[in-house]
């Protein structure tokens, strides 16, 4: 600690005796600070601003300060939770973690009270400009004037009244090699912390890492190093090609590792960087995509590679043959993934075709979106397919689960907060969801859950199209599509009252209905597509299901629809063993239908297809000469029907155990 100290009256000597120069003398080649900090000085002093200056200027207004947030929307979005994390590893140390944007205006803080107190004095807080031209030589503004890492100390900063400060700060570049802003740490020049720097810079590795995976969420990410072990690691090189191999991005990493020579310009070509081809690339990182491929630059250097790739690099049963680079291209149909799009959930179903067509017509218009069915059909799916299908695809897709969260926090999680608005609010208070979705999608789940007085507040801000955060006073303007989704039926909570009528029509421009899983005829389709995504994540294994599990799944009521599917076949491919390549009845959780029960019922499987709805065993009631079976198979298929499919309900209102009653169906069909 003295040692520290030491060390810290050494510097502060150093840094007064060349002030005294650079500024009382007028000599400007002074040693003492950092050649960065005297070409600062020099552009300050040139630029003729006052060391001495004392008045500040005023921070950015309320909406203008809205204005340049939401321009930096992506870079928010992205940083909030890593400031939130850098800021839990530097609590207590009277410090503040700052974002701000490329001009030098801080878009966000997060500081320790004590602290934050002080900075407000030297306006150091969201909405003031910290460029350098404005207030002199500081972490934020020299990082951005000299796009490089940097540490500004005491009196290394130009204006005598910043010298309390010792701030940490280095520029963010978005995933076309541009700034984007500034992530730094400020705290008082008397805690100063050598490490800090350190914990900016790996702190804008990761924001500008998750940017673009943010950015190329869609496309195809190759990552590569020179070291094999780095592949993985932040220091990884990222380039994005599209699905025909042209580049569409590439971090810093990849673009120092490439040399200057190269950019993204359109028409630029994976070929133009490697020497290899993009189809051969493909197909080798298709036959085996955990392994590292070693490839070689144009220049000669070796760097070792593995394709990222959020859409899976194999088609489901078919081998990826070396000399058939297309068969293993991506398909893009396969994984439930981010980017899916509406045709991506094409696979034959003639109801759920309607809802794609119907929504498909109203993409880019002003048209909100009411999607109906029951839970697990894969609602929420549908809602990002819409909204990747669309022209605000590379906006922001915002779900709320009405449902899920207590009503005394929807209006906050919706509307957003201002700082100190209620007990336990944030101090800098919080981005509503409406506000997160601008540009882009609102998806709200289970609308039909929304509590009558936030409906209200919901629709005005649909009429007015701006919303006020609770305990503000001024609006801001949201330009938002709205998807909402419900299992139950809208127009009956209308009419119980507990959804209001206006609000009703304002939410079902279109109102799509997608079909229970057991109603579909794409079942086959559906399982090989899931499939392909489960298996996915176990290596480059090709994974089959045997006819007898096929066919069981195509008749079997699925209450859980696509989720209950999904789970079945997760715990089926985590079942195998490691030489097994074939889901077979073992395979399948025993709540769901055990071995033997599978066996008495594979019996029929081949030839009889379960009807979508239930039959009504002869439609007129029970024959008096019918067998005990005939009797059970008129109760439960009276009770399948009567309760829409939903085994639990079905269960209880026959007396039995849902065990119980799903063997029972295994034997029926
Ligand atoms: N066509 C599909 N292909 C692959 N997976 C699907 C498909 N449809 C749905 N899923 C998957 O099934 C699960 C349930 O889907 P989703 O959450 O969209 O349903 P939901 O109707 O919104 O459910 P809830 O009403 O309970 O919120 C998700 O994991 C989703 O990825």
């Amino acid at each position: 600690m003295e040692g520290r100290a030491v060390v810290r009256e050494a510097h502060e000597a150093r840094v007064r005796s060349a002030r005294e120069r650079f500024f009382v003398r007028g000599d400007d080649a002074v040693d003492g600070v950092a050649s960065l900090v005297l070409r600062s000085w020099s552009r300050c002093a040139e630029g003729g601003i006052d060391f001495r200056a004392a008045v500040d200027r005023d921070p950015a207004g309320r909406a203008m300060l809205a204005e340049l947030r939401e321009r930096s929307g992506d870079l928010l979005g992205q940083a909030g939770g890593i400031m939130e994390h850098v800021f839990e590893q530097i609590r207590a140390s009277g410090s503040m973690v700052i974002l701000a944007d490329a001009e030098g205006v801080i878009l966000h803080s997060l500081g320790d009270p004590d602290f934050v107190g002080r900075a407000q004095r030297v306006a150091l807080q969201p909405g003031a400009t910290w460029g350098e031209a404005v207030r002199g030589t500081n972490a934020i503004g020299t990082a951005l004037v000299e796009q490089t890492p940097i540490e500004v100390c005491g009196g290394e900063h130009f204006l005598d009244r910043n010298g309390f400060l010792t701030c940490s700060a280095s520029p963010v570049f978005d995933p076309h090699g541009r700034l984007a802003g500034v992530l730094d740490i400020s705290g008082d020049y008397r805690n100063y912390q050598p490490h800090t720097l350190a914990l900016v810079r790996l702190s804008v590795q990761l924001l500008e890492k998750r940017l673009f995976e943010h950015r190329f969420a869609r496309d195809l990410v190759l990552a590569f190093h020179t070291r094999p072990e780095y592949v993985g690691s932040l220091q990884e090189g990222l380039i994005a090609v599209s699905c025909d191999g042209q580049l569409l991005g590439m971090n810093g990493a990849a673009r120092e590792c490439l040399g200057g020579a190269v950019g993204e310009s359109p028409g630029r070509t994976l070929d133009n960087l490697f020497r290899l081809s993009f189809g051969t690339l493909l197909d080798r990182a298709g036959r085996d995509p955990a392994s590292l491929l070693a490839v070689e630059l144009r220049n000669g250097q070796q760097v070792y590679m593995r394709l990222k790739t959020s859409v899976p690099m194999r088609v489901e049963a078919a081998p990826a043959r070396a000399a058939d680079a297309p068969a293993a291209r991506p398909r893009s149909a396969a994984k439930p993934c981010q980017g899916v799009t509406l045709d991506d959930l094409a696979t034959g179903d003639a109801q759920l075709q309607l809802a794609l067509d119907r929504g498909a017509r109203i993409l880019g218009k002003d048209i909100p979106l009411l999607i109906q069915g029951e839970s697990g059909v894969g609602k929420e799916l549908f809602a990002r397919a819409f909204h990747h299908s669309g022209p605000r695809r590379d906006g922001p897709f915002v779900a709320l689960n009405c449902a899920a969260i207590p009503e005394n926090l929807i209006e906050s999680e919706l509307f957003g907060y201002s700082g100190g608005a209620f007990t336990g609010a944030r101090r800098e208070g919080a981005v509503g969801k409406i506000q997160q979705a601008h540009g882009g999608t609102l998806f709200l789940d289970e609308i039909g859950d929304m509590p009558l007085g936030m409906q209200a507040r919901l629709l005005r801000v649909l009429q007015e199209r701006s919303v006020t955060p609770v305990g503000g006073s001024a609006q801001v303007a949201v330009d938002i599509s709205l998807v909402c989704a419900t299992h139950r039926t809208l127009r009956e909570l209308v009419r119980e009252g507990s959804f209001r009528e206006d609000l009703y029509y304002r939410v079902n421009g279109l109102t799509v209905t997608l079909p229970a899983l057991r109603e579909r005829s794409d079942i086959r389709r559906i399982v090989m597509s899931l499939l392909a995504c489960e298996a996915g994540g176990e290596g480059e294994r090709e994974v089959g299901i045997s006819e007898e599990v096929m066919s069981f799944f195509e008749r079997y009521p699925w209450p859980g629809n696509v989720r209950q599917l999904q789970n079945v076949i997760r715990v089926a491919v985590a079942l195998l063993d490691e030489d097994e390549a074939l889901i077979l009845p073992r395979h399948l959780p025993e709540d769901l239908f055990g071995t033997d029960e599978f066996d008495g019922a594979k019996g029929v499987a081949d030839d009889t297809r379960r009807e979508a709805s239930w039959p009504a065993a002869g439609g007129h009631g029970v024959p008096a000469t019918a067998s005990l079976d005939e009797i059970e198979l008129q109760a439960i298929s009276q009770a399948m029907r009567d309760t829409g499919g939903n085994v639990s309900a079905a269960a209880r209102r026959l007396g039995i155990s849902r065990n119980t009653l799903y063997r029972k169906l295994g034997r029926m069909s």
